[in-house]
């Protein structure tokens, strides 16, 4: 936890509450049905919590905002996330129904009202969301192809609405047809060496109408 502090340090009392819930509730339910590894949820807050954080780190989503979690799993981008834009609407999506199931459990118990959960391929959602947030799902050209048309017209942020994505490695190849892409690279957000070579990728995307 004092990793995160150590981060975001102007965290609400509520925030620090939920942040410091999450290791409680994943330990719990991780029992029950493993949606993250044993070593990960040793390091819940390192790998998971201050690494889906960094989405924070290149965007401050405003308040009334849409953000969509392709393929969730246990909850990760998105619920670090929602717990650290309250005023945002967080719809996470996965293909595996247990999965889900925890992250309903621990939006229960963190008290998460900006949290909505749906079990479906990301292919079958009707909506758009000023951001795509997802890591660990796909390569990116899948994913582009995923996600068209699933992007709001509006712009609220300074940033283009687009997909947001965590990747590591070297992405040269993958990223190669994506001129407009933007890297963010962690070492600059974070010193753990966890994080070396590892980046937010923005992808801005057109409104499809
Ligand atoms: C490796 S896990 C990553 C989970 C989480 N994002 C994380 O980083 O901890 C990939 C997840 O994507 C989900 N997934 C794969 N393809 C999907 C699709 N087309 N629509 C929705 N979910 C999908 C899988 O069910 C799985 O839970």
């Amino acid at each position: 936890m004092q990793l995160i502090l150590k981060y975001f340090p102007d965290l609400s009392e509520d925030q620090i509450q939920q942040f410091q819930k999450l290791e409680s509730l994943y330990q719990d339910w991780n029992l029950k049905i493993n949606v993250v590894s044993r070593k990960d949820i040793d390091e819940l807050y390192l790998r998971h919590v201050l690494h889906s954080l960094a989405i924070a780190k290149v965007i401050e989503f405003k308040a009334g905002s849409k953000v969509m979690d392709v393929g969730t799993g246990g909850g990760f981008p998105g619920i670090p996330l929602a717990i650290m834009f309250p005023e945002t609407q967080f719809h996470l999506v996965d293909s595996i129904a247990k999965k889900l199931k925890v992250v309903d459990e621990v939006v229960e118990g963190l008290g998460l009202t900006n949290v909505k959960t749906t079990h479906t391929r990301v292919e079958e959602i009707n909506d758009t969301y000023d951001f795509i947030v997802s890591r660990a799902v796909a390569a990116m050209p899948t994913f582009v192809h995923w996600v068209k048309g699933k992007i709001a017209k509006t712009q609220n942020h300074n940033l283009k609405n687009g997909i947001l994505y965590l990747k590591g490695g070297d992405l040269s190849e993958e990223l190669k047809d994506y001129r407009t892409a933007t890297l963010y690279d962690l070492t600059e957000f974070y010193s753990e060496p966890f994080f070396e070579t590892k980046k937010v990728v923005h992808l801005p995307m057109k409104f499809k109408g």
